[in-house]
């Protein structure tokens, strides 16, 4: 499936303020809920609507809603700061967690928690900040594929190129997208030039 970058000017603007090493905790997380908001369209561009007939004060027409529910999945803690937008524009919106942490030595996440809403006929959006080396993203798929999504898509702030390619080969049907495509990865497995630790910085830890 192929990776879809953003391109918006507001998309710009906001990553380089999150980028920015100077930003603070409060600054961090209003950017990063606007970021996730513009991404937040970009992943659902092509949700199924029916029709649904109703009376304006004119007269009748038959419109369009939205289909079925969306169920967003924050792979913990950074994806947590992605959650707000959706929840905030989508009317039928249920939240699933999956905890997972990198070991700061190996760069290979380890799993701690996991509690997922009925996932089968609903638009399974999982969402990181960070696709680094892509082993959180890919576990993280893993996870709610065995809970019964089929229709799955990953939405991330900053991608590296080994994250992409990795996810890409994990589940070659999940489309990515990605506020930015970034250069590579440094020796410890961070993105370069990225934004460092999204957590830390999401969280002031
Ligand atoms: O693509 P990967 O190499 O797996 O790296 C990306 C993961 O690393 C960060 O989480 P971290 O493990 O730091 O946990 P946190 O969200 O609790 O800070 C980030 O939020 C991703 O989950
Ligand atoms: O650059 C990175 C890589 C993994 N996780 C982060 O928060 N930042
Ligand atoms: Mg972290």
């Amino acid at each position: 499936m192929p990776l879809h970058v953003l391109n918006h000017p507001l998309g710009t603007h906001v990553l380089t303020h999150l980028r920015d090493k100077t930003t603070k905790p409060a600054l961090f997380r209003t950017l990063s809920y606007q970021i996730a908001l513009l991404l937040s369209l970009e992943a659902t561009r092509d949700l199924a609507t029916e029709e649904k007939k109703i009376e304006t004060p004119m007269e009748p027409m038959t419109g369009r809603v939205l289909a079925r529910p969306l169920v967003i999945v924050p792979i913990l803690r950074a994806g947590l700061g992605m959650v707000q937008p959706f929840q905030d524009i989508y009317p039928d919106v249920s939240i699933g967690y999956v905890g997972l942490e990198r070991d700061h030595t190996t760069a290979i996440a380890r799993s701690y928690y996991c509690k997922l809403p009925p996932l089968d006929g609903r638009r399974t959006i999982v969402v990181d900040p960070m696709l680094a080396t892509g082993g959180s993203a890919a576990q993280a798929i893993d996870v709610v594929k065995a809970a019964g999504a089929r229709e799955i898509v990953f939405v991330c702030i900053v991608a590296a190129p080994e994250g992409v390619a990795t996810l890409s080969q994990a589940h070659p049907e999940v489309p990515i997208h990605a506020g930015v495509l970034d250069r590579q990865l440094n020796a410890k497995k961070y993105i370069m030039p990225g934004l460092g630790d999204f957590g830390d910085r999401l969280y002031g830890t």
